[in-house]
C-alpha cells in the first residue's frame, strides 16, 4: 500500500496517544512525528513544515479549559498559514470544537478515536494539502514565510515560546510585570508588546530610563512640579506617572535606583498618587506598572541595595527572558531577518549568508545578545564586499567561558609592561567594544572619551 505523501504532526501530553496514533499513521501517510510539549511546535513546524497539525486541546496536567489549545491553534495559524490544524477534543467538547473551527481549525475528531474515522478525516486534509502544494511545498512556505513573530519578537525556540505564553496571559490584567534578562534580550520589546495586548493598548506606553535620571530630576521627572518648585520650573507640569494615565508606565533599568529614590518610588506605588513637587495636592494614579533590569534583583535585596518591600510591590508577575546562547535555534531566524532589514537599507539585495558564517554566528556567545547580532550583521553588511558574507566580515570577541553580561565577564587582564602605549591604547578600545557589544556610547563613556574620539581610535586602529 503506497503511503499518502503528507506530512503529520501529532501534539499530546500522553505519552499513549502518541505512540498509538504514530504506530497508526504511519502505515498510512509519509511522515509522522510527535511531541509531547507545545512549546516545541514552532520549532518542528519551522524545520519540518508540517501539512497537517493533530492537536489536543488540553495540556497542563487536569486542565480542560482548552485554553492552550486555542493558544496554540492560533500560535500554528500565525507561524503556518498553510498547515491545517486538526482537534483533538473529549465527548462533551463540542461547542469548543465548534468555537475552534471559527478560529481556523479544519476538523475535530472525538478521543478516543475511531482508527478508520481518524484516518478517512487525515486523508482528506492531507488530500486537499496536495492539491494545494502543488506548486510549492508547505515546507518552503513555511520557511519563507516572514511571519516566525510574535508581536515584535522574532523567535521559534521552546524559551520565547513560555515568555509569548505568559504575555498572554497576562497582559489583560493590571498585575505589576517585572521583566528580567541580560543585556539586548528585548525586554523593552517584551514591555511594548505588553502594552500592545492590553486593554490600555489605546492610551499612552510611556518609557523612563531610570538609569538616566539623575537623583535630583527623579521626582518631578516622575512626579512632576509647579511653576516655580524650583528655578528651571517655568510652569507647571505633569510627571510621567501621569502622562501614562489609563496607559502603561515602564520603568527601565530599576535596579540602577538608589536606596533613597526606592523609598520614593515605593510611597507613590503603595499609595497609588503622587505629588508634584512645589504642590501638597495628591492625583490619583491609574497606570499599569512595567519594570525592566538586567540587575540580579533577589541578590541586590540579600545584599541591601534593594528593597524587598519594592520587589514584592512590582513582581507580581515575572518574565525572565533567556540570553541568546540559550536558545541557539532562533539565532538563524534573527540573522536572516536582520540579513533583510539591512540589506535592504543599504541597498545590497541578494546578499547571502554562507554556510561557515552561519556556524559561526550559533557558536558564538553573543554576550550583547539581539542587540549585539543586530549591529553585527549591521556592520558586516556595511563593510563586506561580494554578494555573500563571510566569518571574517563579522567582528566577533573569541568565546569565553561567559555567564552573559549579568555577572561581570571575567576579562583577559592586559600586563602594561608587555605593551607600547600604541598596543595598549588598541587593547584598551577592543575590550571596552567587546565588553559593551560594540555600543559606542558605553564603550566611550567607559573609556572617559567622546564618540567621536572613540570612532577616530576604532579607524586608526583597524577595528
Ligand atoms: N526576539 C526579538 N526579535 C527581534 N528583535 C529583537 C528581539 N529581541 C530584541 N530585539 C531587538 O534587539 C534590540 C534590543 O532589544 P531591547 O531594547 O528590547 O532589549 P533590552 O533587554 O531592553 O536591552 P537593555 O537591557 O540593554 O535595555 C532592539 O533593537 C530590539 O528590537
Amino acid at each position: 500500500m503506497s503511503k499518502v505523501p503528507c506530512k503529520i504532526l501529532i501534539v499530546d501530553d500522553e505519552e499513549d496517544i502518541l505512540v498509538a496514533g504514530r504506530l497508526l499513521l504511519k502505515q498510512h501517510f509519509a511522515t509522522v512525528l510527535t511531541t509531547s510539549d507545545p512549546y516545541h511546535i514552532p520549532g518542528m513546524l519551522q524545520e519540518h513544515g508540517f501539512d497537517v497539525v493533530l492537536l489536543d486541546m488540553n495540556y497542563s496536567t487536569g486542565a480542560t479549559s482548552s485554553k492552550e489549545g486555542f493558544h496554540w491553534l492560533r500560535q500554528i495559524k500565525n507561524l503556518s498559514p498553510a498547515t491545517t490544524v486538526i482537534l483533538m477534543t473529549a465527548y462533551g467538547d463540542i461547542e469548543l470544537a465548534v468555537r475552534a473551527l471559527k478560529e481556523g481549525a479544519s476538523d475535530f475528531v472525538l478521543k478516543p478515536w475511531q482508527n478508520e474515522k481518524l484516518i478517512a478525516i487525515l486523508k482528506t486534509a492531507c488530500q486537499n494539502k496536495i492539491g494545494e502544494n502543488r506548486n510549492s511545498s508547505t515546507e518552503a512556505a513555511v520557511k519563507q514565510n516572514a511571519t516566525f513573530h510574535y508581536d515584535e519578537f522574532i523567535g521559534v525556540s521552546p524559551a520565547m515560546q513560555r515568555v509569548y505564553q505568559t504575555i498572554d496571559k497576562v497582559a489583560g490584567t493590571d498585575a505589576n510585570v517585572l521583566i528580567l534578562g541580560e543585556n539586548g534580550t528585548g525586554k523593552e520589546v517584551a514591555a511594548r508588546a505588553l502594552h500592545r495586548k492590553s486593554k490600555r493598548a489605546d492610551k499612552a506606553f510611556e518609557k523612563v530610563d531610570l538609569g538616566a535620571v539623575s537623583e535630583t530630576l527623579f521626582e518631578s521627572e516622575l512626579f512632576g512640579h509647579a511653576k516655580g518648585a524650583f528655578t528651571d520650573a517655568k510652569e507647571d507640569r505633569a510627571g510621567r506617572f501621569e502622562a501614562a494615565t489609563g496607559g502603561s508606565l515602564f520603568l527601565d533599568e530599576i535596579g540602577n535606583l538608589s536606596l533613597a529614590l526606592q523609598a520614593k518610588l515605593l510611597t507613590a506605588l503603595q499609595s497609588r498618587q503622587v505629588i508634584r513637587l512645589g504642590t501638597n495636592k495628591p492625583r490619583p494614579i491609574d497606570i499599569r506598572l512595567i519594570c525592566a533590569t538586567n540587575m540580579p534583583l533577589y541578590n541586590m535585596v540579600r545584599e541591601g541595595t534593594f528593597r524587598q518591600d519594592l520587589l514584592y510591590r512590582i513582581n507580581t508577575v515575572e518574565i525572565h527572558l533567556p540570553p541568546l546562547r540559550e536558545r541557539r535555534e532562533d539565532i538563524e531566524l534573527l540573522a536572516r531577518h536582520f540579513l533583510q532589514v539591512y540589506s535592504q537599507k543599504y541597498d545590497r539585495p541578494g546578499l547571502k549568508l554562507s554556510e561557515s558564517t552561519l556556524r559561526r554566528l550559533k557558536d558564538y556567545h553573543w554576550p550583547g545578545n539581539i542587540r549585539e547580532l543586530d549591529h553585527a550583521m549591521e556592520r558586516a553588511i556595511i563593510l563586506s564586499d561580494g554578494s555573500e558574507l563571510h566569518p571574517d566580515d563579522f567582528y566577533l570577541a573569541p568565546n569565553e567561558p561567559s555567564q552573559g553580561n549579568q555577572q561581570q565577564q571575567a576579562q583577559p587582564s592586559i600586563n602594561a609592561d608587555e605593551h607600547t602605549l600604541e598596543s595598549l591604547e588598541k587593547m584598551m578600545v577592543q575590550k571596552a567594544l567587546v565588553k559593551h557589544a560594540g555600543n559606542i556610547t558605553h564603550a566611550a563613556k567607559e573609556l572617559g572619551i567622546t564618540r567621536t574620539a572613540l570612532y577616530r581610535r576604532i579607524e586608526k586602529h583597524g577595528l
